[in-house]
């Protein structure tokens, strides 16, 4: 696992939209070969979806044969509802870029059947080659896309009734009204999440830093349901100074310490390079 700290949300969002650019860029994504993104809504991701609209605007990066998967959808809002994820991400992000509407994948929490509408997302997400890079944000009680305190580990896409904590948390998005909050939800689960072949999550704000020690200094514990990405083989998380302030001063000195070291090493590979040295071959190593 990497965690990467950053001094605010905003720098924190261009860190992430710069490696999901480059990510993308380096895939070199074609109509046959499209990269699969999986995508969270909530506030934290907004400054990176800002800054990847000013790389697609700045020419520095296209949509165009990218396959994207949302998280999650509220149960029973109405899709053009202001506050459905639906709407979200139209407002948000996908009317900014160049992305093809038959290219994105959404919930419908207003299906007729609403388990045939889980099963049927696992199964296109298979169809489509499985997930590249989830995108994910956290909620205050550790959960990873709508994967409460208790979710499974093995969980798939559901519905899921939300924990008080969490209708209490997203209030601020419907007028403080807590009964205009939807009590359920359909989202991936924990273990749809672990199968995306990388993991990257943003983590912002003094609200979630009790959910990021939880996740990153203890066991892996369906209590707090990010800490499963310890088992991932590729996962990042990049995080606010506000969100390390449950951290021990020990971790994060370690985190920084590393990709410190890190930087260090591709510089050092980047010279091998660029003097055509033959041990240049043997590649960097990683954070995870
Ligand atoms: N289901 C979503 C989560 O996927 C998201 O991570 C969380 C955080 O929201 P925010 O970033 O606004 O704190 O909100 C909701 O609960």
């Amino acid at each position: 696992m990497r965690l990467i700290i950053r001094d605010d949300p905003a720098t924190v969002g261009q860190y992430i939209g710069d490696y999901i650019a480059k990510r993308i860029n380096d895939f070199n994504p074609t109509a046959e070969k499209p990269f699969v993104l999986g995508l969270p809504t909530g506030s934290s991701p907004i400054p990176t979806y800002k800054y990847l609209i000013d790389l697609h605007k700045a020419g520095k990066l296209s949509f165009k044969h990218v396959v994207t998967f949302n998280m999650d959808e509220y149960v029973g809002l109405p899709r053009d509802h202001p506050e459905s994820y639906h709407t979200f991400m139209f407002r948000e992000f996908f009317s900014h870029i160049d992305i093809p509407p038959t290219q994105i994948n959404l919930l419908d929490g207003n299906a007729s059947d609403l388990i045939r509408e889980c099963n049927s997302y696992e199964e296109k997400i298979k169809k489509a080659g499985g997930i590249e890079l989830f995108l994910g944000g956290i909620g205050e009680d550790g959960h990873i896309a709508f994967n409460e305190p208790g979710s499974s580990l093995t969980s798939r896409t559901r519905i899921k009734t939300l924990a008080y904590d969490t209708i209490l948390a997203n209030a601020r998005f419907f007028n403080n009204d807590i009964s205009a909050v939807p009590r359920m939800a359909l989202t991936v689960g924990v273990a749809t999440v672990m199968d995306s072949r990388e993991v990257a999550v943003v983590v912002t704000g003094q609200r979630k830093s009790l959910a990021l020690s939880k996740a990153i200094e203890e066991g892996v514990n369906h209590l707090w349901t990010l800490s499963a990405l310890q088992l991932h083989p590729r996962s990042l998380i990049v995080v606010d100074e506000d969100a390390t302030a449950e951290l021990h001063v020990k971790t994060v000195k370690y985190f920084k310490s590393i990709e410190r070291v890190q930087e260090e090493v591709e510089r050092y590979h980047a010279e091998l390079v660029a003097k055509g040295d033959p041990h240049a071959d043997q590649g960097v190593g990683s954070m995870e």
